[in-house]
């Protein structure tokens, strides 16, 4: 019988599928390379509409009508453009990150996408292509109280419930960067429906630093929507999928 993913009753495999995320990133198996280029990021805090609970995570969305928060270099060979960002966690620190570093989960996963508008003329078509998509994951680590995603956490209350938004109009997703510029990529996909094989994966090797009460206001979103009997929005990742036959390249030594 066909196993269904109980959160997204999507096929837990697709078939076919040769490029999947997540993935386990065996640190001594990445291969160094040096043609790799920094990764260049120009975001424009203006750019930032709205935070939404869309069921399965809380987006911030971003205006990609024009050029203005875009990331370029790295493995890319074109400029991207900022869509939205989004995250993922467990329902306890032991886990919560799609990606794992040596099989060590993180408590929680940043992933800042961003779509090829240089080939590409909408987002919903880039889904479907090959190099139509590219994501930064950021790994994030029980720590210090992080400053910059504290306005994030405030506004969380307000999207508790399944398909509620706001309007929030000033957002810096940069000040969520780790400062070391080192990075892991790889060839992969969405990690949610559709599944699609259109991502380059660009995981950062450093994680961010958050503080529990932090974590614990994810914990606190619901997956469910006003008036219906509430589940907590937790543990909405996607298991680790087969490396099969691709190679993670370090931008580090
Ligand atoms: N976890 S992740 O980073 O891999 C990720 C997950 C979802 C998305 C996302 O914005 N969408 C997936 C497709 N969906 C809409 C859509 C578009 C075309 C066809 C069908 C459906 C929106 C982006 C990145
Ligand atoms: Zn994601």
């Amino acid at each position: 019988p066909k196993i269904l993913h109980p959160l997204w009753q999507s096929p837990l495999t697709i078939p076919g599928g040769t490029r999947q995320s997540p993935i386990n990133i065996q640190w001594r198996d990445s291969v160094y390379d040096p043609f790799l280029k920094p990764l260049k990021i120009s975001y424009d805090p203006a750019t930032c509409l709205h935070i939404w609970n869309n069921g399965y995570s809380f987006l911030v969305e971003f205006d990609d009508s024009t050029d203005r928060s875009i990331i370029d270099g790295g493995p890319l060979e074109n400029q991207y453009r900022l869509k939205q960002f989004h995250f993922h966690w467990g329902a306890i620190n032991d886990w919560g990150s799609e990606h794992t570093v040596d099989c060590k989960f993180y408590p929680a996963e940043l992933h800042l996408v961003h779509w090829n508008a240089v080939v590409y003329p909408t987002f919903e078509e880039a889904v479907m292509e090959g190099d139509g998509l590219a994501v930064i994951g950021v790994f994030l680590k029980l720590g210090a109280r992080h400053e910059g995603l504290q306005t994030l956490v405030d506004a969380l209350p307000a999207v508790k419930h399944k398909d509620t938004v706001i309007e929030f109009d000033v957002f810096d997703p940069s000040c969520l960067m780790p400062s070391c510029p080192d990075y892991w990529t790889y060839a992969g996909s969405l990690t949610t429906p559709p599944l699609t094989e259109s991502v380059t994966w660009i995981i950062k090797k450093q994680p961010i630093e958050v503080d529990e009460d932090q974590l614990e206001a994810f914990r606190m979103l619901l997956f469910t929507s006003d008036g219906e009997e509430e589940k907590r929005m937790v543990d909405n990742f996607r298991p680790l999928q087969p490396l099969m036959n691709r190679t993670v390249r370090s931008s580090f030594q």
